[in-house]
């Protein structure tokens, strides 16, 4: 077997070419999601930010897979999706790990469905396990687990898969506000090691601007990219991020974008912690 963990350089380019999807049936289907154009760099971290209901989770599934777009085209490293693969990494508001089996055969699962051998397949899930700091937690069962310790454990369960993405779908939307500050740390920490491409789904306006590169922010039903927000945040970044006058600017920017009622106002001149500057902020719309 290869190295257990993805390869920095795995490509996982999205584009998305005037896509549409229509959802329910007869009389009663709809627009979900209307005309998105989108590229996504290799390795980016992409939140998408909208209210509820907008949108999100629909684009979330065709990105998997799981739904098909009713016009227009979705690409990954240039080839069309087509239905659900293992180069794309799900990852839930709720695990999805099997009660029964313990920790460690959770995360190994997917390499057991490929036929590697037991004592490889748990050599690769323990250093998984070591990565989200749930090393001496592998023989337990989920259910002996936090919700945060759950989450972690679902996250090395998708990336043993090698996934070139992770599609997160508010994975930790269910957390207390402390554990759920840990997890996002943790997941920069993952994701600065492999640099899989991240499209990351929240309502949280603080979660996108701690995690991403790149904020697109959705309006309500149909959802379309209403702001392409590149961020001007240096990394790695700790918790000082979030009371940073610049944080606080865009935070008021993204929540006027949100609340439709309300002018937008002027992005303020801001100070980057680093390169690049005020001239990466790029608006779609
Ligand atoms: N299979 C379906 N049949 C009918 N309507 C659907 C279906 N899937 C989604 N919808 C509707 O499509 C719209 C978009 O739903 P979606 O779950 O994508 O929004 P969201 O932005 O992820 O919302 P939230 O943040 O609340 O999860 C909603 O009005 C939802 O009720």
């Amino acid at each position: 077997m290869n190295a257990p963990l993805p390869p920095t350089t795995a490509a996982g380019r999205i584009a998305l070419d005037q896509v549409s999807i229509r959802v329910g049936n007869g009389k009663d289907a709809f627009t979900a999601v209307d005309r998105i154009d989108l590229d996504i760099a290799p390795g980016e971290f992409v939140c998408l930010l909208g209210p509820s209901g907008c949108g999100k989770s629909t684009l979330l599934g065709a990105l998997a897979g799981h739904l098909t777009p009713s016009a227009g085209t979705l690409r990954i490293n240039d080839g069309a999706i087509t239905g659900p693969s293992s180069e794309r990494g799900l990852v839930f508001q709720h695990h999805t790990l099997f009660p029964w089996r313990r920790v460690i055969d959770n995360v190994a699962f997917g390499l057991k469905m490929r036929g590697i051998k037991q004592a490889e397949r748990h050599a690769a899930a323990r250093e998984l396990l070591a990565l989200v700091g749930l090393a001496g937690f592998e023989q337990r069962y989920p259910s002996q687990l936090s919700g945060g310790m759950q989450q972690r454990v679902e996250i090395a369960r998708v990336l043993i898969g090698q996934p070139r993405v992770l599609l997160m779908d508010e994975p930790f939307g269910a957390l207390d506000a402390l554990t759920r500050l840990k997890m996002q740390q943790l997941l920069l920490d993952v994701w600065a090691r492999f640099r899989t491409t991240v499209v990351f789904v929240t309502h949280d306006i603080d979660e996108a601007l701690f995690l991403a590169d790149r904020i697109l922010v959705m309006s309500p039903r149909p959802g379309r990219i209403v702001e392409d927000l590149r961020l001007p945040f240096a990394r790695p970044r700790g918790a000082d991020l979030s009371t940073s006058a610049d944080f606080v600017a865009l935070k008021r920017h993204c929540l006027a974008l949100l609340h439709h009622d309300a002018p937008v106002p002027p992005l303020p001149r801001l100070t980057p912690l680093g390169a690049p500057d005020i001239r990466t902020l790029q608006f779609a719309i």
